[in-house]
């Protein structure tokens, strides 16, 4: 068998599309022009990129971006007040402080300082709680987007065994919860579990998140399951020349291919969806603050 590759170019594609079609009706309907926030402190280089495409799609979709740069040294005490000053400000509907932050600053204690009606990475203690009892939550954007490339591919998740391999706040444990609140019936596996292969292979939906290059083969994979890689891994390459790199999942993808029944590749996978659900939480945000209501399929 070798696997249908489910593309989150094109899904995302399209989700930007459907997030620039409701930003246009708010202006036009409305007057309201939803304005996102991002914050990086640092100059890791792959975090850069990151921030600056958020910028960029903001902009695309012809929502407002404000983008604050500031050096590795910042304060935390300072931070925190740039947070307060996008928490008041009406302009601004969503604030992501991106991850990770330099060591001398509590990322907990800065998400947590975050409006929880702003947070659109979904990370303040209010929307994880809010998610984890089923109600009215921000999601987080990397597992909004593999619910979405899930429900696409399979319909209902109800009565589905899923196995989620890794057990992060970001990416494990929310994407547990949105997996249990479609009925599927969830394991959160992770570094201690007992015969792993044994869990995975028991999957029909497999979420790869541990950040472990290539770790799960084909071999641990169910004939036929959903493999959803969110793994982003540089490894070297030196078949493509001295010093270079690629990136890979935490899915062996030649092994997984031939098993699976659909996969995410990497990159071109989970990665793409990221930025794309920070959008449509940004608009879903802004429609929340005034009162109207949400646009349809782009939330969990
Ligand atoms: N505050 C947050 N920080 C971080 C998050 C997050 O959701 N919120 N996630 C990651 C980084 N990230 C967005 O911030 C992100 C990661 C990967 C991609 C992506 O499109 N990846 C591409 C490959 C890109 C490449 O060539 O390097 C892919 O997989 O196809 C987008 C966003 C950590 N921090």
């Amino acid at each position: 068998m070798t696997a249908i590759l489910i593309d989150g170019k094109i899904f995302a594609a399209d989700i930007r599309a459907r997030v620039a079609d409701h930003v246009a009706r708010l202006k036009q309907d409305h007057g309201l022009t939803p304005g996102l926030a991002v914050v990086l402190v640092g100059e890791d280089p792959a975090s850069q990129v990151y921030v600056r495409n958020k910028g960029k799609q903001t902009k695309e979709v012809g929502m407002t971006s404000f983008e604050h740069c500031l050096p590795a040294d910042t304060p935390e005490a300072e931070l925190l007040a740039l947070i307060d000053r996008l928490n008041a400000a009406p302009a601004v509907h969503g604030i992501l402080v991106q991850l990770p932050l330099p060591d001398h600053i509590d990322a907990d204690k800065v998400i947590n300082a975050i409006d929880p009606a702003k947070d659109v990475d979904g990370f303040h203690i209010l929307n994880v709680g809010r998610l984890a009892t089923g109600q009215k939550a921000m999601v987080p954007c990397t597992p909004l987007g593999c619910l979405m490339m899930l429900r696409d591919r399979l319909g209902s998740l109800s009565g589905k065994r899923a196995v989620v391999v890794g057990r992060s706040n970001i990416v494990g444990k929310p994407m547990a919860q949105l997996l249990l609140r479609d009925s599927a019936t969830v394991t959160v596996a992770h570094s201690r579990t007992q015969d792993l292969p044994a869990v995975c292979r028991g999957a029909d939906i497999l979420v790869a998140a541990v950040g472990r290059p290539a770790m799960i083969p084909g071999g641990w994979i169910k004939p036929g399951a959903t493999v959803i890689d969110v793994g982003i891994n540089r490894v070297p390459a030196p078949e493509k020349g001295e010093g270079k790199t690629r990136l890979v999942g935490d899915v062996d993808f030649e092994t997984a291919v031939e098993v699976a029944g659909a996969i995410t590749p990497v990159p071109g996978g989970v990665g793409p969806m990221t930025i794309a659900c920070l959008l449509a939480n940004t608009v879903t945000a802004c429609c929340r603050d005034s009162g109207l209501p949400e646009p349809e399929g782009l939330t969990a």
